[in-house]
């Protein structure tokens, strides 16, 4: 038995639409020969966060998802609500006291962004730590769904997508949320390119 249990559970978020996809299962969709949610899997394993510690939250082709080895739970609000949705069945599912949340559809995401977004959560005394980067015009803006979460903000969640809440940024507002800058040096200009059309993913992959 383990003496010293997981403080972190990741969640990579698969459950959305992929509209712009052609309403395709984004997550299952290969990049580089393997699905992108094996890809991000594989990449929060690469951080030192070994399976029992990782949740896949998918709505559509369950078996499918459930076929990589981790536990997989759907929104428990109806209609494709969006990203937190995801966050809410995290902090529902989660076992441990943080909540880590990356998308499936961004298969580059940093290497240190687990151990960067405590070290942040725990210097500032936040409730939440979330990425913050350029993209493409050169703008550092905050990377909402690359968040990390104490469970302990269940109950404000709850009450916020009950009302009806929807943005991630007006939830996040409420709390004491460190961000977290990455590729300040700009040698790492992709960490968060996210694919959301076909022609994106073939761009990511040629990268
Ligand atoms: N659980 C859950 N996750 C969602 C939902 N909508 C989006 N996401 C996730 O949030 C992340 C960012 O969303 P998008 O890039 O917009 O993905 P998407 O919604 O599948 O794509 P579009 O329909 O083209 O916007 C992805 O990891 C999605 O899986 C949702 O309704 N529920
Ligand atoms: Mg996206």
């Amino acid at each position: 038995m383990n003496a010293h249990p997981p403080a972190i559970t990741a969640l990579i978020l698969a459950g959305g639409r992929g509209s712009r996809m052609g309403g395709i299962d984004k997550g299952l969709q290969n990049f580089r020969g393997l699905p992108l949610a094996l890809q991000t899997l594989m990449r929060l394993q690469m951080q030192s966060l070994p399976p029992e510690e990782i949740l896949l939250n998918a709505n559509r082709n369950l078996s499918a998802y459930e076929s990589l080895g981790v536990p997989v739970w759907p929104d428990t609000i109806d209609g494709f609500a969006g990203p937190l949705a995801g966050f809410l069945t995290g902090l529902e599912r989660c076992e441990t006291p943080l909540l880590l949340t990356v998308p499936c559809d961004s298969p580059l995401f940093p290497l240190d962004l687990i151990e960067r977004l405590c070290q942040a959560l725990d210097e500032q005394d936040a409730d939440l730590a979330m990425a913050a980067a350029p993209e493409s015009d050169g703008q550092v803006r905050a990377q909402p769904v690359f968040c990390l979460l104490k469970v302990s903000l269940l109950e404000s969640l709850v009450s916020f997508t009950h009302a009806g809440g929807r943005k991630i940024d007006a939830w996040t507002g409420q709390h004491r949320c460190a961000l977290v800058p990455f590729n300040e040096d700009g040698d790492e200009p992709h960490a968060f390119a996210n694919a959301n059309t076909l022609p994106e993913l073939l761009q990511l992959e040629s990268l």
